[in-house]
């Protein structure tokens, strides 16, 4: 370590405990190794960014932790004893691990209300099981997020009449509604106006603490924003970690990204 991570307030930040640990994780296509020997712990209830050059590995990453890409080598522990490596995608759904790409996808001939409700009713999570028909405590539980989206008045529009910014809000809304344990995103403000995006930093910031999420993002101005620990990624590893000011001073991420 050296003396600019001594100095780094985040990198001095307790964690508490670990609910994603990624061990020498190889991907290889074809002899190219998009992931080469990663390794990286996300704390439970921890936001962190990840930030790199493109062909980095961070869509690789998020493949190998969703079950969409087996790894060569390597372990990716969820929570005390689960090897992610083992399951497919659905198994890894289920277990709570939630993904959002980079393009909202929303039922556009749904109301914003509708998108909620049938989320809820096909999530995982506990109240899935009042939503045999909608009672009382769902119908709490659609406001309480659309409120915490910011499309409390907006319910009875269709999702396809939303601004691209408010369609990913509602998507995201719809997989908190499964009560996810550990959230990815991948590029959630592209695309977004500039006060769309002030609103998502908000928003991801009232999440962090009882909600696990790990953004993957090029908009520096965002990642500054959300003030948390930023990975950097290059050729498939770790490149460097702390604040972002403490990554904005190392002189290989100045080269390979920051500086471009
Ligand atoms: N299925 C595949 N077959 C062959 N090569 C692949 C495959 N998927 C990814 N790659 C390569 O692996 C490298 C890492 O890609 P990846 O998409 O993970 O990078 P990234 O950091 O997400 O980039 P970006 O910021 O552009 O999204 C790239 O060089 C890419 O071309």
């Amino acid at each position: 370590m050296n003396a600019i991570a001594l100095a780094d307030p985040i990198a001095d930040t307790a964690m508490g405990d670990t609910l994603l640990y990624l061990e020498d994780v190889t991907v290889s296509f074809d002899g190219f190794k998009a992931l080469n020997a990663l390794s990286l712990a996300i704390g439970k209830g921890e936001m962190r960014t990840v930030i790199g050059p493109n062909g980095a590995g961070k869509t690789t990453m998020m493949d190998v932790i969703t079950g969409k890409t087996r790894p060569d080598t390597g372990r990716v522990q969820f929570g005390d004893r689960i090897d992610l490596t083992r399951l497919d995608e659905a198994a890894v759904a289920n277990l709570g691990i939630g993904r959002k790409f980079q393009k909202p996808t929303v039922f556009e001939n749904l109301t914003v209300f509708e998108n909620l409700e049938l989320a809820l009713k096909t999530s995982r999570g506990t109240f899935a099981t009042l939503m045999a028909r909608l009672d009382g405590t769902a119908l709490r539980k659609i406001d309480e997020m659309l409120a915490l989206i910011g499309l409390g008045g907006h319910k009875a529009r269709s999702a396809g009449a939303l601004s691209h910014g408010q369609k990913q809000w509602l998507e995201i809304g719809m997989l908190l509604l499964a009560e996810p344990q550990l959230l990815l995103l991948d590029e959630p403000v592209a695309g977004m106006t500039d006060i769309e995006t002030e609103q998502t930093a908000k928003l991801f910031k009232e999440l962090a603490g009882s909600h696990t999420l790990v953004v993957v993002e090029h908009d520096m101005q965002f990642v500054r924003e959300l003030g948390v620990r930023v990975t950097v990624l290059h050729e498939g590893s770790v490149l460097a970690e702390g604040s972002l000011d403490h990554v904005q001073k190392n002189q290989r991420v100045v080269d390979v990204y920051l500086g471009r």
